[in-house]
């Protein structure tokens, strides 16, 4: 399971964690303006966005499940099993893998209203990478500096919702995720005061109870609410620091502990990484299950007139700052 959100103070900030008991070889890559986009459906975009992110690169293909574009859109995967109903090749549409759909919209889009009308045009497409790397279960959210939407294509179709939130976690299906919030509305920052019955007399011993009954456990309708409560609440500087800080902590909120979540054998679910990439200025920080230090790349360092993808290895272990060695 995962966990995608978005924050703005002074600049504006998309990120995730990525929950998962194995990781495959992501890097952080970013793709140049000339890399040549060859899509399955014999599209060839050879001048497009530069864009940064995690990617696993095979064959010299960048998969991304996050990135950010040169526009400050940025668009993250996350998984949707069961729910997610990729179709037939369509006449008359874009035809479009699930594995090919960021660079597409990051390519070609500059803002959630452009990806929306490439929207009404596409078909995700049951086709898989390559044998190795089947078709996974995925629904999306693309965010720009002020808007953002869910994207689920399901039995019933192709499904663009509106995310006042700007958090997506991972199944059911995002109306209901939004429909769920309201079973909240009575959770608050500010303390409770007594509405339970006035004869008694109730006290408050404790700092937040507001929000006694904000679920806490690592279920995806948990985590959309836990997220979603943390994030519109949310109090920072407007300065890099403060902010991503604050996005991390955000983040944090949700994060998995390794051993809280079995899935069989010795098998746990834990959160590989968290990333956080400022939308305006192109930098992608992260973190990492065993490297709590922030990492940085930016993507106005490396040649953006490039056609090679560019990627760094992630730094995963603990960087102590020992202070008496
Ligand atoms: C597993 C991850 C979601 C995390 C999650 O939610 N885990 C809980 C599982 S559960 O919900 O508890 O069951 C998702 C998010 C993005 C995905 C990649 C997208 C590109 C590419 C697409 C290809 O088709 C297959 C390989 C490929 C590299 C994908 C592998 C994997 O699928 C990634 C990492």
């Amino acid at each position: 399971m995962c966990t995608a959100i978005t924050y703005y103070t002074k600049d504006h900030y998309f990120g995730r964690n990525l929950d998962l008991e194995f990781s495959y070889n992501e890097t952080v890559t970013v793709t140049p303006k000339y890399y040549p986009f060859h899509f399955r459906n014999g599209k060839v975009l050879n001048h497009h966005y530069a864009m940064i992110g995690m990617a696993y690169i095979v064959d010299d293909f960048p998969l991304y499940y996050d990135a950010t574009n040169e526009k400050g859109l940025s668009m993250a995967g996350l998984n949707f099993p069961d729910n997610a109903d990729y179709k037939e090749v369509k006449e008359g549409y874009d035809n479009i893998a699930p594995f090919e759909f960021i660079p597409w919209i990051l390519g070609q889009c500059a803002s959630v209203s452009e990806a929306r009308i490439l929207l009404e045009q596409i078909n995700l497409v049951n086709l898989n990478f390559s044998e190795e790397l089947p078709l996974s279960p995925l629904h999306w959210m693309i965010s720009d500096q002020r808007d953002s939407i869910v994207v689920e294509s399901t039995k019933d179709g192709l499904k663009v919702f509106e995310n006042p939130v700007g958090v997506l976690t991972n199944n059911p299906t995002f109306d209901y995720q939004m429909f769920n919030l309201n079973n909240y509305m009575h959770l608050s920052k500010e303390p409770p005061a007594n509405t339970f019955a006035a004869e008694l007399e109730l006290e408050q011993y404790s700092r937040g109870m507001g929000a006694i009954g904000l679920p806490g456990d690592l279920s995806s309708a948990s985590r959309f609410v836990k997220a979603a409560f943390t994030k519109m609440n949310s109090v920072s500087g407007d300065s890099e620091s403060e902010s991503i800080s604050q996005f991390f902590h955000i983040l944090g909120s949700v994060e998995q502990q390794r051993g809280c979540v079995h899935l069989g054998e010795d098998k746990y679910e834990i959160t590989i990484y968290s990333s956080c990439c400022n939308m305006d200025k192109g930098i992608y920080y992260y973190t990492t299950y065993e490297n709590n230090q922030i990492t940085a790349v930016d993507m106005y360092k490396e040649n953006l007139d490039g056609n090679t993808i560019i990627s760094y290895p992630l730094m995963k272990e603990q960087q102590i700052n020992y202070r008496n060695y």
